[in-house]
């Protein structure tokens, strides 16, 4: 099926690691046939390659060398010059591997579709002339969709706790530099395990689902960085002096009660939330844990006096004070 045992081994190789949704992969050997490619059938589909065929022409089909590919000198004549060069360079040793973006015009469907291609020599002769070629052509919606999915929670489609952190740590930055307050918002579901208890998994599940369609509502009034926190845990960052941040902390604990979804276990046969929320001006070096800790800290004062609560850090900071006898 192949010219040689180095195309039918590389060729394995590739597809037992490279064979990831949307990825398409391309092998030359150069030694054998420049003007042929060996590829896998994303390849195919992508590019409307004949998928039984097992070697293409570089000359009429690839998108590899893009002086051949009309598809790409349509849209830039000067980067398929550029992709041509590197592609020659990366023949004869001159680069290890390139990395380039190219747009890719479909005729058949009028659209012109994005794709981040790389290449290296896989082998090389004794001159360092490269002698097996390997690619990887990726679309850049695919790239930005698995991007998407890695900042999200799949159950409830918020910003996940890595994205919290990263935009926390960005709006501590920011807040540094431009002299703004950052507030944080943190929502816990009250009697949370019971539910769980009394209804199943499941129903917590959709019990999440609510909440967190109930506080993106509300927010999406105002502010959009609403993240699952952790379990049952939901966090809000603002950075906005406009924004009052109690009157949003209220307005989610309101929407929640009035979402009236049955509790069992809860003193008041509904589902509600604690809330807690802290703000701060951050110097400059400052890190987002303290802001965590403030929050929390006010979330745990929300509970300890009743649940379906709100409550500021700089209550919490009163409360003990006066307990203290200390003033604020
Ligand atoms: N169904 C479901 N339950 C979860 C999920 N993540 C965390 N939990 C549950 O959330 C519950 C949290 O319980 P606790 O931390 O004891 O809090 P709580 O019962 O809400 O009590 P308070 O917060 O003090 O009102 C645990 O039983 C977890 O198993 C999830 O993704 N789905």
């Amino acid at each position: 099926m192949f010219p040689n045992e180095r195309v039918s081994k590389y060729f394995a190789m590739c597809e037992e690691l490279l064979d990831f949704q949307g990825v398409a992969w391309w092998l030359i050997d150069l030694e054998d046939n420049p003007g042929l490619f060996y590829c896998n059938t994303t390849m195919c589909e992508t590019f409307s390659l004949d998928p039984k065929l097992t070697a293409h022409s570089v000359a009429k089909t690839c998108p590899i060398a893009g002086d051949y590919n009309q598809n790409i000198a349509i849209r830039s004549t000067q980067l398929a010059q550029q992709i041509f060069n590197e592609y020659h360079q990366l023949r004869h040793g001159e680069i290890a591997e390139y990395n380039n973006r190219f747009p890719y015009y479909d005729q058949s469907k009028d659209e012109t579709v994005y794709f981040s291609s790389r290449a290296k020599a896989l082998v090389r002769d004794d001159n360092g002339n490269a002698v097996l070629l390997m690619g990887i052509i990726e679309p850049e919606t695919v790239s930005s969709e698995l991007f998407a999915l890695a900042k999200t929670d799949g159950l409830t489609g918020l910003y996940n706790r890595r994205e919290f952190d990263a935009q926390l740590e960005l709006l501590i930055g920011l807040g540094g530099r431009n002299h703004h307050a950052v507030s944080m918002i943190m929502c816990d579901i009250d009697y949370f395990k019971s539910y769980n208890d009394s209804l199943g998994h499941y129903a917590g599940d959709d019990c999440l689902k609510h909440v967190s369609d109930g506080i993106k509502r509300v927010c999406s009034r105002s502010v959009n960085h609403v993240f699952r926190y952790g379990g049952e845990e939901f966090a809000i960052l603002i950075m906005d002096d406009q924004i009052n941040v109690g009157d949003l902390a209220e307005s989610i604990r309101h929407e929640i009660h009035a979402l009236n979804l049955h509790h069992p276990k809860s003193p008041s046969g509904s589902v509600t939330v604690s809330v807690g929320y802290a703000s701060f001006a951050p110097e400059l070096g400052m890190t987002g844990q303290r802001l965590i800790e403030k929050a929390d800290m006010a979330l745990y004062a929300a509970k300890q006096r009743g649940r379906n609560q709100v409550c500021s850090h700089d209550q919490v900071l009163t409360c003990v004070t006066s307990t203290l006898g200390i003033s604020a």
